[in-house]
């Protein structure tokens, strides 16, 4: 059971890190928490989003009041507003109206359109290339008539068709699609690393800008031949790609919209070559939830495994999930062999994740893997040296603490060492004697608070509250175990400066496109 984050409002000049573990923390004791592999043996009922999730309220850490499905994809009911209680009985009329809802939501072009269209597309001369911005489509001429008065894009040249996420404008809604796209240095990197750790296939899941670089390149270079699939729910990228290059996804309930075919298309690109030099690349909308990713991930990992032979079968997908680092503890509940590199991944439309004059300087999101930590080289050139004591590349501010025995920062920045909590905290924390603890300074201190965070109960903590599900409880300590063992002893301070890197401007190359209004 997860509680259902509205991961708090990472906009905010707070720490964030505080932010996100509070909201977590009210949700463990109220909200919604979402119920995966316990529906009650019916198959679940479908929104246009593909089956939907069953939900519960939680107050004080306890289920409260029905079960109910809502939208697995969207957490704003003005995107989706899918609901029904677990135990409903829906009337015939009511299902094949909400079927005919389904199938009229869906888009009017299937994909197999959009490949024959994109064809046409590019027999056109250039002066007859264009795009609505307004329709997000390719126009063939004689649609143009249909886009009177609508903002296009003309001369769209062999370049442009080669970079859709260029083209396309993001989707916003942070809510649901939050489409941050990579600089196209994090994007380089990621793509520099998967070469070097050689790999041959990379599923992209959500990573369309990932996708597209790689394409980019096999089309330069004629000696790569990294293959790329891209899993997305963003259907616009589907005029671009054919259905071997691209499905139409939901990697919050593991749906492909176009059915058994695009799912063995999947399957086939992780089966080549025997399941080898293949990677999964995720890097999901923030405010998505944990579990469901997990669960939809585990089923990539089966199809995949189906192709390993049984004295295998621990061997596993190698993963790259992009996701902020204060989602580290969730991300290991799910996969424990996961650990978190200190590489910061950098957007070029998100205000507060990259570079520049106005972004911050420091982006939380991170590279969660289980490729072991001593095979990802990070660049050094940007700041990241190699900690020879834990065999791992870190920022240049996270500083080898001797007494925890790793390089503790989590953040970039360098943390402290408190003796009494026996840990390394955070530069902006110090310690409370209240709260027997280190905590953000001005923080309202525990006893002032009601108690235990799960149960609001006096007497214990969050991590000893009976009501605290046993296998989170189990997971923690064998956690702890873990790291312990993971600990030796050795120093390494070499510090190297940090270099800032100047991020490419979406603006300049759109400037650069010929934007008019078509006049009819
Ligand atoms: C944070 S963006 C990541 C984009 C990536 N940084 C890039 O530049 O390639 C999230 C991506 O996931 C996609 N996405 C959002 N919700 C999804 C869902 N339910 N299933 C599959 N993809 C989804 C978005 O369309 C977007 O491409
Ligand atoms: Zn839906
Ligand atoms: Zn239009
Ligand atoms: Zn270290
Ligand atoms: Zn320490
Ligand atoms: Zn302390
Ligand atoms: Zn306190």
């Amino acid at each position: 059971m997860a509680a259902c984050s509205g991961a708090a409002d990472w906009g905010l000049e707070v720490d964030m890190e505080d932010a996100v573990a509070g909201t977590e923390r009210n949700l463990r004791g109220s909200g919604v928490a979402v119920l995966l592999g316990q529906e009650s043996g019916r198959p679940a009922p479908c929104c246009p989003h593909g089956p939907t999730l069953l939900f519960v309220k939680i107050s004080q850490g306890k289920e409260e009041g029905r079960r109910f499905y809502a939208c697995s994809a969207c957490r704003d009911r003005k995107d989706c507003n899918f609901f029904q209680w677990e135990n409903e009985k829906v009337s015939e009329a009511r299902l094949s109206a909400r079927e005919e809802a389904n199938r009229s939501y869906q888009p009017s072009l299937s994909h197999r359109q959009n490949v024959e269209r994109y064809k046409q597309f590019g027999l056109l001369p250039l002066s007859k290339r264009k795009f609505c911005q307004e329709c997000q489509q390719l126009l063939l001429p004689m649609e143009w008539g249909k886009h009177c008065g609508h903002q296009v894009l003309s001369d769209l040249s062999i370049a442009h068709l080669q970079r859709p996420s260029q083209l396309l404008c993001p989707l916003k809604n942070k809510k649901t699609n939050a489409q941050y796209l990579f600089a196209d240095r994090s994007c380089q990197f990621l793509l520099d690393l998967i070469i070097a750790l050689g790999f041959k296939r990379v599923l992209c899941v959500g990573t369309p800008r990932l996708h597209e670089l790689i394409r980019l390149k096999v089309s330069r270079e004629q000696e790569s031949s990294v293959k790329s699939l891209l899993l997305d729910i963003d259907f616009r990228y589907s005029q671009f790609y054919t259905e071997e290059d691209f499905c139409h996804y939901n990697m919050f309930n593991h749906y492909f919209f176009d059915g058994e075919a695009a799912h063995e298309i999947c399957r086939k690109f992780l089966h080549q070559e025997e399941g080898e030099g293949v990677i999964l690349v995720t890097d999901p909308p923030f405010g998505g939830l944990v579990e469901p990713l997990a669960f939809s991930f585990k089923k990539l990992i089966a199809t995949w495994r189906e192709t390993q032979e049984e004295d295998h079968s621990n061997k596993e997908l190698p993963i790259f999930w992009i996701f902020p680092y204060f989602f580290e503890s969730r991300i290991l509940e799910f996969f424990p062999s996961f650990s978190m590199m200190d590489y910061q991944v950098d957007y070029d439309n998100h205000a507060l994740y990259k570079h520049g004059k106005t972004g911050r300087k420091q982006s939380p999101v991170r590279i969660f893997t289980n490729i072991s930590p001593s095979m990802i080289v990070l660049p050094v050139e940007e700041g990241y040296r190699f900690c020879s004591v834990c065999q791992r590349y870190v920022s240049s501010g996270n500083q080898h603490c001797e007494i925890c025995n790793s390089c503790t920062s989590k953040d970039g920045r360098r943390w402290n060492h408190c003796f009494l909590c026996k840990k390394c905290v955070k530069p902006s924390w110090i310690h409370c004697n209240t709260c027997n603890r280190c905590a953000l300074r001005g923080h309202t201190c525990e006893s002032a608070k009601a108690g235990c965070f799960i149960c609001g109960g006096a007497g214990h903590k969050r991590s000893t509250c009976p009501n605290l599900p046993m296998t989170e409880r189990a997971g923690k300590a064998d956690r702890n175990q873990k790291l312990k063992k993971n600990k030796k002893i050795k120093m390494d301070t070499v510090k190297r400066p940090y270099v800032k890197h100047a991020t490419f401007s979406r603006k300049k190359i759109k400037n650069k496109k010929k934007k008019n209004t078509l006049a009819c």
